[in-house]
């Protein structure tokens, strides 16, 4: 593993500065779009916090003042009357507490929208990366660099956004109020303004460059975290829990797991430490500057510059507006750190989705079937451009009512061929057509309802036994009577029929009383999906039985010839019987169509189909 990325190549704290505000005000955005109320009940409380505390110090100095010369007064007085003299003062405390509350009422009113703001918008934000996560094609989802953006992305979805944007506005309250307190302090001194916020710089600057610097080890690391929740996964699942208690795996994978941890923790401890420590050095200067002030206001108190309750203000001025300052400060390197994940999160959602330019619901010959012209196609990304393409030249041509039987060895491009034909993925050279149309040319939507596809890694949904149909046709998604239909097809009718709960009964394990299937029954719940295409004329198993018991494989397959009649059916198996019946059958030998014909054509030829054969067949005997 390489180092993590040197500080040198960290930007200056200048340009981390303005960079601050780059997200902030697409945050907003996300924040007014989520809820306007709420964004303009944000503003307002923000603007009472941020306004009445330098209020309530006025007042304060009001109070002493008032108290001193009511004293003196009171005092003075021939005939004195205590209400008289306390009156006025009284009604100045009697304000003060109600600005007090006032403040109390907006902080109040401030944490309870942005804790209902934080659940709004986590869900908008989740949806956003998944909804783009649904646009993206297959070879963008196997880029790694990608997949550890919607990774980092996904990780913080539901704080980041908020958090940006209660700083933004924490900011601006704490901007109001040393504002505010900037108005009182200038009377003073203009100096004693400038000497606050100079006090206060140094510990900004090491804290945009420490939040800079967390956040490029945060990106760098972020396939390790990547192998760390793959391990947590592995070892709490139960889908994995079988292999790896029977391979005693646990010890194997938890020294991993920590040994990544512990290489990760140790980059965080030297970080943690430099950043506090600088943290505290440079905030001593804040501390140093402050108590200075204080001293200044003393002496200009005792020597009659200032009266008791201007100094009671001043020196609640500079507390509060020091605290302001730090926490404008913390805020800001914050902000920082906030920025950079919503870049990461604007760079994931501003990928370039592949267009969709087809349009056809028709072909240009329809009924010419399925044409593969000279395909060949390599896999996007890793070496690939140095490695051999995965298919070289593939021609072929299945008319309606035909079938296809694809064979040849583990890796020879089978599945390959099917993900080109569902344009999953584009050829890399030559041309695809249906019904005399390149498949660029389709709609996505009409493409799709013309393929009933069923891949060896089909998906087994936690949900229920009918829903894991209906996904098949999300227009017939709940719609129990196609479900039987399908299910009947694809011989799983009989075992549904019989759990508990029959098409309701939950499958899995995630969920109460989920009840796990074999793996043939696996499959045959598979196949009834691609049988739940009711329009679909191009019919593609890739190793459907393998799975299934001889009994159940020879009847699915004389449902299927049944069902696929005037159909193109596409099949790909290792299982010879199942390949025999096949009008065409491919052989396939490293991206190559090494052979090509019927059984009985491909026997006579003597060559790589028939030695496999009588190898299978020999095998049974
Ligand atoms: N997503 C992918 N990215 C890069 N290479 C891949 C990808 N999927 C498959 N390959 C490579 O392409 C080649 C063909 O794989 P394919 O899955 O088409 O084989 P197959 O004939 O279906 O094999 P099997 O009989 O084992 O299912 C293999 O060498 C495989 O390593």
């Amino acid at each position: 593993m390489s180092p993590p990325p040197s500080e040198s190549t960290s930007s200056s704290p200048l340009s981390g500065f303005f960079g601050v505000f780059r997200y902030s005000r697409r945050a907003l955005g996300l924040v007014w779009e989520t809820s306007r109320w709420m964004m303009l009940g944000l503003a307002l409380c923000t603007l009472v916090a941020g306004v009445l505390p330098a209020v309530a110090a006025w007042v304060g100095q009001l109070i002493v003042d008032g108290v001193v010369s009511a004293m003196d007064a009171h005092q003075a007085a021939t005939d004195p009357n205590l209400l008289v003299s306390i009156a006025p003062v009284l009604k100045l405390v009697g304000i003060e507490a109600v600005i007090i509350a006032l403040i109390a009422l907006a902080q109040r009113g401030l944490s309870a929208q942005q804790s209902l703001l934080r659940a709004l918008l986590g869900q908008k934000v989740n949806v956003m990366i998944l909804e783009k996560a649904g646009q993206l094609s297959l070879s963008q989802f196997e880029d790694s660099e990608l997949y550890d953006q919607l990774t980092r992305a996904r990780r913080e979805a539901s704080t980041r956004p908020l958090a940006l944007v209660n700083k933004t506005f924490g900011l601006l309250q704490n901007a109001i109020s040393l504002g505010s307190f900037g108005v009182l302090l200038v009377q003073f001194s203009p100096w004693a303004l400038l000497i606050l916020v100079a006090g206060a710089l140094p510990v900004f600057v090491s804290e945009a460059k420490f939040s800079g610097d967390a956040f490029r080890l945060f990106r760098w690391r972020s396939p390790q975290t990547r192998m760390q929740i793959y391990l947590e996964t592995v070892l709490a699942r139960e889908d994995s829990i079988k292999e790896v208690k029977l391979f005693g795996l646990e010890g194997l994978f938890l020294k991993r797991y920590r040994d990544i941890f512990t290489q990760l923790f140790a980059e965080d401890r030297r970080l943690t430490l430099r950043r506090e420590s600088w943290g505290f050095l440079l905030g001593l200067l804040g501390t140093l500057t402050f108590y200075a002030a204080y001293g200044w206001v003393v002496i200009e108190t005792i020597a009659g510059a200032l009266t008791l309750g201007q100094m009671t203000m001043y020196l609640m001025v500079f507390k509060q507006g020091q605290a302001a300052l730090s926490a404008s400060l913390t805020a800001i390197s914050g902000m920082y750190e906030d920025n950079l994940y919503l870049s990461n999160l604007y760079e994931y959602l501003e990928q370039p989705v592949e267009a969709e330019n087809g349009t056809l619901t028709q072909g240009a010959r329809p009924g010419d079937g399925l044409r593969f012209e000279n395909v060949s196609f390599s896999y996007p990304g890793g070496d690939s451009v140095l490695q051999d393409p995965v298919l070289h030249d593939i021609s072929l041509h299945l008319s309606p009512g035909q079938s296809l039987a694809l064979v040849g060895e583990n890796g020879s491009g089978k599945t390959t061929l099917i993900k080109l034909l569902t344009r999953l993925y584009q050829p890399t050279q030559g041309r695809i057509l249906l019904d005399g149309s390149d498949l660029r040319d389709w709609s996505a939507q009409a493409l799709y309802e013309r393929t009933g596809v069923i891949f060896q890694d089909f998906v087994r949904y936690q949900l229920q036994v009918g829903e894991n149909l209906g996904v098949g046709d999300t227009h017939a998604f709940d719609n129990e009577q196609r479900w039987q239909q399908a299910a009947r097809h694809g011989m799983a009718d009989e075992f549904i029929t019989r759990m508990g709960n029959g098409y309701k009964t939950q499958l899995g394990r995630w969920f109460k009383n989920g009840q796990e299937l074999s793996g043939g029954q696996w499959q045959k719940i598979a196949l009834s999906r691609a049988y739940m295409r009711e329009n679909a004329d191009i019919l593609v198993l890739d190793e459907p039985t393998a799975a299934m018991d001889a009994a159940a494989e020879a009847e699915i397959f004389t449902r299927f010839r049944e069902h696929s009649r005037d159909k193109m059916a596409i099949l790909i198996s290792h299982r010879f019987s199942t390949v025999r019946s096949a009008d065409l059958i491919l052989v396939i030998d490293q991206g190559h169509i090494i052979e090509r014909g019927t059984h009985e054509a491909l026997l006579e030829t003597d060559g790589r189909y028939a030695k496999l054969f009588k190898l299978q067949a020999a095998g049974y005997r």
